[in-house]
């Protein structure tokens, strides 16, 4: 059909960043958390980052059976799927290095990884993550969830990184992990693959995407405030 379009189909077009705009609030508390200031401003309390890298270290590896699950969902998919599985695939691989980047940084820090008990908190996200797992669940709807997680991280620590920040340099390259530019790019290949597929998606489907991006966003900053020593 010819002719201009909807508001509607306008903001399918890309749909993440008319969710970004219309729950804005939260993303920015997600993505500019007090204990994220503070790494950028060199006054971290080690004791959270500790905290934080430890119960970190847990959420990771039921991280990389989301992303099992997320990769698994995409291949079922009929059509051409063979792109988005290439992605999820180096983000599978670049998690391996990630798990044995924990191991070496709880050691740098003293963090004995034996011995962590997760949080509540964390308990409840690593739960989130295996409702999302269902294969009742549709691929597009875990997609979402996934860049969501993903780009929390990634432009949380960009924003330590950047010019005339007081990072202290020995969380440079936590920093560094998400936030460099080639995490970027990842972050940036999951957005348009969600932007995508929602764009063909149904409402309903597309309803549940946007209430899986508010309970990653909600969880994200729960996440963060569990390592302040925040609930
Ligand atoms: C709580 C949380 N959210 C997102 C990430 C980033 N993804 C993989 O590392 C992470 N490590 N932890």
């Amino acid at each position: 059909m010819e002719g201009k379009k909807t508001r509607e189909e306008v903001e399918k077009i890309n749909m993440i960043d008319t969710w970004l705009t219309k729950h804005r609030l939260i993303y920015v508390g997600a993505t500019r958390h007090p204990f994220i200031l503070s790494i950028r401003d060199g006054t971290v309390d080690l004791s959270s980052f500790k905290t934080w890298l430890g119960q970190d270290y847990i959420f990771v590896r039921a991280f990389v059976s989301f992303v099992a699950s997320v990769l698994i969902k995409a291949w079922k998919e009929s059509d051409d799927s063979a792109g988005d599985m290439e992605v999820l695939l180096g983000g599978m691989a670049a998690l391996n290095d990630e798990v044995q980047w924990f191991k070496k940084e709880a050691s740098k820090w003293g963090v004995q990884l034996s011995d962590i008990v997760p949080q509540k908190t964390n308990q409840e996200y690593c739960r989130f993550l295996e409702s999302l797992m269902n294969s009742e669940v549709k691929y597009n709807v875990a997609i979402t969830a996934f860049w969501a997680i993903e780009a929390v991280y990634q432009e949380s620590f960009a924003h330590c990184l950047e010019e005339g920040t007081n990072t202290p340099l020995d969380l440079q390259e936590t920093c560094q992990r998400w936030g460099n530019d080639g995490f970027g790019q990842y972050c940036h290949s999951l957005k348009q693959i969600v932007n995508r597929r929602l764009e063909k998606a149904s409402d309903d489907e597309i309803k549940q995407a946007e209430v899986a991006l508010l309970s990653v966003l909600e969880h994200e900053v729960d996440f963060w405030n569990m390592s302040c020593g925040g609930a």
